[in-house]
């Protein structure tokens, strides 16, 4: 069962929330939030897929019920051959799960007593704890941070130091919950470098969930898209590009202001003073638009802008009927009702 090709299967699965709110002085009122609403995926062995959505659209729930955290409303999960709701502790042994907004480690002791404690929780053998220690100290640049409480260290580097929390078992599967959120680029350039080399060397399969599309770009073969907790796509990242018909966008800095710049490349949407705004599709590339721009205009800097996972999105939902009011999702839910630490430290 566990030398199976697909490490993570997904057949129908639904997570429904019941959610209570005020209506009115005295009455409250049930509702039915449809998280997750019927999806079907599988992740091979050794595969980097980007799952990514809008705030909402059942990403978390999605992980949540692949670690065993929450348990499916219907439907089946497999992980590495494991009903995750099942044996959550036996499946703990075999993941690694990284929450970006929300760590693992402990607050108030030096980073390098965490692992400590993780080395005793999952019995890694010592060994083996010292060398994958030392691979991720030395390849997330760690080293100096070890005797560092963790409340000290910056997002970017406690989300470094809670990679290799996450990864001192040696987990098959790695769930990555927005890795890069909030980190500057020298972080997030560094986070994503660690993780291809991860992918490579361990043939570790990575689930990634992320609202910027360079993660994807950088990492992922193959994108799933959920909304409404309902899978929209699943591809390439230029075949969803395509398929919204997204746009990215050139910034031009002229040397002086002129008029509207025009190219036969891309269309020029916005225009303050020197500075000048230019779309174009997010499947060419930029460089013959770089280089007719730089032929005809004054060009001082430039830069490129990529789409946000929401307006692809939203240009996809374009040519779809809205969803049905009761699948929107939830403004007010219940915070965090879960009950159980992630895996990491609860396993
Ligand atoms: N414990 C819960 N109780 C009630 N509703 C919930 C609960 N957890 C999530 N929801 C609702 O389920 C839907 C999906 O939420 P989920 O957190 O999975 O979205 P997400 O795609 O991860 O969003 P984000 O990008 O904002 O993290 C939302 O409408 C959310 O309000």
């Amino acid at each position: 069962m566990a030398d199976t090709a697909d490490m993570i299967e997904v057949d129908g699965v639904e997570k429904v929330f019941t959610v209570r709110r005020r209506a009115g002085l005295l009455r409250r009122e049930k509702r039915e939030v449809r998280a997750v609403d019927g999806i079907s995926f599988r992740v091979a062995r050794g595969e980097m897929v980007g799952y990514i959505g809008p705030n909402g659209a059942g990403k978390s729930t999605t992980i949540k019920m692949l670690t065993g955290i929450l348990t499916p409303s219907g439907g089946r999960v497999r992980v590495a051959g494991i009903d995750p709701a099942r044996e959550r502790t036996r499946l703990a042994r075999r993941i690694g799960v990284v929450f970006g907004q929300r760590t693992t480690l402990w607050w108030d002791l030096p980073l390098k007593d965490s692992y400590r404690l993780a080395h005793r929780m999952y019995r890694i053998p010592d060994r083996r704890f010292r060398e994958n220690l030392d691979r991720c100290v030395e390849l997330l640049d760690l080293a100096e941070l070890l005797d560092v409480p963790v409340r000290q260290l910056s997002l970017g580097q406690r989300m470094r130091g809670d990679i290799a929390a996450a990864l001192l078992h040696d987990p098959e599967v790695l769930y990555l919950d927005e890795p890069t959120i909030g980190l500057d680029v020298i972080s997030k350039a560094k986070v994503r470098g660690f993780l291809r080399r991860l992918n490579e060397e361990n043939g570790t399969t990575v689930l990634l969930t992320t609202h910027d599309l360079t993660d994807i770009e950088q990492l992922c073969g193959r994108v799933m898209v959920i909304d409404h907790g309902r899978l929209m796509y699943e591809g390439s990242l230029d075949g969803l590009h395509e398929a919204g018909g997204s746009e990215r966008t050139l910034v031009v800095d002229l040397e002086r202001e002129l008029p509207p710049m025009v190219t036969e490349l891309a269309r020029t949407v916005r225009v303050e003073g020197p500075r000048q705004w230019l779309a174009f599709p997010a499947a060419q590339s930029a460089a013959p638009l770089v280089a007719a721009l730089a032929e005809r205009y004054p060009v001082a800097d430039l830069s490129v802008r990529e789409p946000e996972i929401e307006t692809v999105i939203a240009k996809m939902y374009a040519e779809r009927p809205a969803p049905a009011p009761d699948q929107e999702s939830d403004p007010d839910p219940d915070p965090d009702p879960d009950p159980d630490p992630v895996p990491v430290s609860g396993g």
